[in-house]
């Protein structure tokens, strides 16, 4: 079958958005793995897949499958990408969007100056909705928070553990360009603490409105910029007492900018989303 696709970027966070109002999409992992594949295929980080609403009262339904194929609950950079293709295709003329979700439901916003705002739902602080395998670990609590201790690689890390719909383990780094982000990263990712996988983020604190971040993507490696990272790190370091809202987040890929009022609130993620080409390519039958 062949597939119509444009090929996005949020801060270098690169998507293949489908538009699956108009082509029936139904693919096995195997397949979004080749579509995701930077050799093989077109190359991605994640795919986003537009699809008419189920609930009442909601614009669009957008799903994400990482690199590795995995469906996965929550992407930010994705979600202002798909702002910028539903816009951009006509699908909508709204400015302010609802869309359903795996992890509920989300309110992009496009602003007057072409960047997109969206307000990602209040993070969730609880270890356990990360999931964390809590068994047999001593907890720092602090107020709703947890910040665990994590062995990783012989040593023991102070980690943020927090929900933004998909689960983050964020811990504050001296240097975010000398971390172990490539070796830490995937044994953070895979540790067997997190019984779902996790996203994992090292965070440097430049000043208290400003911080430089690389996330180790769970199913998708070190991406240039994490947008549900962004704001589970600046979450983490407000609640650490590190950080004011709002928060310029500095990514290899570009800068988010982030505000939180705290408790209860939701997190707002601004930033760009870019075009980059339209194709259509055959797929493999798996
Ligand atoms: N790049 C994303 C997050 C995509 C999903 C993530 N890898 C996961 O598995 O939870 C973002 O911009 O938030």
């Amino acid at each position: 079958m062949k597939l119509k696709f444009t090929k996005m970027h949020g801060a270098g966070n690169d998507f293949i958005v489908i538009d699956a109002i108009h082509q029936h999409i139904d693919f096995t992992p195997a397949q979004w793995q080749q579509l995701a594949d930077r050799r093989f295929g077109i190359g991605a980080d994640q795919m986003l897949v537009v699809e008419k609403p189920q609930a009442d009262g909601v614009d669009f339904r957008y799903r994400i499958y990482n690199a590795d194929g995995g469906e996965v609950e929550q992407c930010g950079n994705g979600a202002r990408a798909f702002v910028k293709f539903v816009t951009d295709k006509g699908l909508t003329s709204k400015r302010a969007i609802k869309v359903e979700t795996m992890s509920g439901i989300i309110e992009p916003m496009l602003e007057a100056d072409g960047r997109i705002t969206v307000d990602m739902g209040a993070p969730i602080l609880a270890p356990a909705a990360v999931p964390f395998d809590a068994a047999g670990l001593s907890s720092a609590v602090m107020g709703d928070d947890a910040l665990w201790p994590l062995e990783i690689n012989g040593k023991s890390a102070w980690i943020s553990v927090i929900s933004m719909g998909n689960p983050h383990a964020v811990q504050v780094v001296d240097d975010s360009e000398a971390a172990p982000v490539l070796i830490d990263g995937p044994l953070i990712e895979n540790h067997p603490r997190f019984p779902k996988r996790v996203n994992a983020g090292f965070m440097q604190i430049v000043d208290r409105h400003q911080i430089k971040l690389r996330v180790f993507e769970r199913g998708a490696g070190e991406t240039l910029a994490c947008g549900t990272g962004a704001c589970a790190a600046v979450v983490a370091g407000i609640r650490r007492g590190l950080l004011e809202s709002p928060v310029k987040v500095r990514t290899h890929g570009g800068e988010l900018s982030i505000a939180w009022a705290g408790s209860g609130q939701p997190v707002m993620l601004t930033g760009p989303a870019v075009s980059v080409f339209e194709g259509e390519i055959e797929i493999a039958a798996s």
